[in-house]
């Protein structure tokens, strides 16, 4: 019987065949945490009777969402992941490294066919490469740290076809919203995704991510990109389904049917077309997170940002998901047209996405967000509103202090 590509990483890490619906022990080949979920992980570690985690190169720690500690108690937090680090001699990534699904992918942690566990719920973006990675409660992490092992009932899989060139200004978050915006925020609970045909096999390793990690805003366990078509600095095997494989749900897309898309508040799936939204004023515009905060994101801003200054009444902020995108863009020019555009720049973490500092909005403003949720209050504020979009959307509405179509520009 053909297997879908989850079924078959969960086969290998079980070794059985499993297929949908079956329960099954699976060992993990890597373990991640940041500083909202980790102090519970360890805490519940060491409540289990944990003494020493079942394998010390299998894990990482990430300081990345409060970072660096904006007040004495998230400081302690940080502290406590430190010595945890340091005396069970685990990898930790620490203020200013990157945000950690960029920092597992970019520092080769996650593998195409792997199976990974990670205590945030972004961790499905190393679908990107064919992982199967999955976030987790800090209790199931705690266990897994123990043993090395989880259980899983193997999801259902619902095949998306996206073929077709892209129109012009249209990039890999207007494909996820406009897919998030058809399955809707519960429609793939517990599912696993996978993403295939021609307009996903062009895609940049960026892109992938970006479409990867918000699987989970559909509810789903897991978002796979067909490898085809994917480079990575090392040889890997391809992460395919098998022909003959049993989906849910086939959903056939044609890309050039896609314009900008955006998420109006409060919810990543209440998505619109660019031109069925008035060009509302704005008052800060944010580029950055696990989503849309790489290179590529950057360049997209760049792009329409130089020689530019943004609208005056309003602050335009980026965080590189990490370090190395952040040196990458200082290398190619990329953070001088944007600083000379009137951008402030963070450091690399999570900053503004979830609220925690760094871009609170005020009471009444309007905010666009390169991010990937829009909940009431997501920046930190409930009496403020989130218009998710592209990078290409942002600097748009940045640069004309009110929402526009940047493939008008
Ligand atoms: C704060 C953390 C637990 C959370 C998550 O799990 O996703 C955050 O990263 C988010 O994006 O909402
Ligand atoms: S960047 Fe945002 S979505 Fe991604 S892990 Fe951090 S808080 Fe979560």
């Amino acid at each position: 019987m053909g297997q879908t590509i989850i079924e078959k990483i969960v086969s290998i890490h079980a070794d059985k065949e499993v297929f949908a619906g079956e329960l099954t022990v699976v060992n993990v080949d890597f373990l991640m945490a940041s500083d909202t979920t980790a102090p519970l992980a360890i805490k519940a570690f060491q409540n289990m009777g944990g003494v020493q985690i079942f394998n010390a190169s299998k894990m990482a720690l990430v300081i990345d969402h409060a970072s660096p500690a904006p007040n004495q108690r998230i400081a302690s937090l940080h502290d406590m992941m430190r010595e945890f680090a340091n005396e069970q001699n685990i990898k930790l990534y620490d203020v200013g490294d990157g945000i950690c699904h960029q920092l597992m992918i970019e520092n080769e942690h996650a593998k195409p066919g792997q199976l990974i566990l990670g205590a945030d719920s972004h961790t499905c973006t190393y679908g990107a490469i064919g992982t199967f990675s999955t976030g987790v409660g800090s209790t199931d992490l705690a266990g897994a740290m123990l043993t090395g092992q989880t259980w899983i009932k193997v999801p259902e899989t619902i095949l998306i076809n996206i073929n077709g060139p892209l129109q012009p200004g249209v990039s890999a978050k207007d494909i996820v919203l406009y897919v998030v915006g058809i399955v809707g925020i519960q429609g793939a609970t517990y599912d696993a995704i996978e993403y295939a045909g021609s307009t996903m096999s062009d895609l940049s390793l960026d892109s992938r991510m970006t479409i990867a990690s918000m699987s989970i805003e559909m509810g789903a366990k897991a978002g796979f990109i067909h490898t085809t078509g994917l480079e990575l600095a090392y040889a890997f095997e391809h992460v395919l389904p098998d022909a003959s494989a049993t989906y849910k749900r086939v959903i056939d897309i044609d890309a050039s049917q896609i314009t900008s898309q955006v998420a109006i508040p409060h919810s990543p799936d209440n998505v619109k077309s660019i031109e069925e939204i008035d060009e509302i004023e704005i008052n800060q515009a944010f580029i950055g997170s696990c989503t849309n905060g790489r290179l590529e994101d950057l360049h997209a801003a760049a792009n329409i940002l130089k020689d530019q200054r943004v609208h005056p009444k309003v602050r335009l902020i980026i965080a590189p998901a990490s370090r190395k995108v952040f040196l990458d863009a200082v290398k190619d020019g990329t953070v001088e047209i944007l600083t000379n555009a009137g951008a402030t720049f963070l450091p690399s973490g999570c900053g503004p996405c979830v609220g925690t500092h760094l871009g609170v909005p005020g009471n009444n403003e309007v905010i666009v967000s390169s991010t990937n949720r829009n909940f009431q209050g997501r920046m930190g504020n409930r009496e403020s509103n989130i218009y998710l979009g592209s990078p290409a959307f942002v600097a748009t509405a940045a640069l004309h202090g009110k929402i526009k179509n940047p493939q008008l520009i």
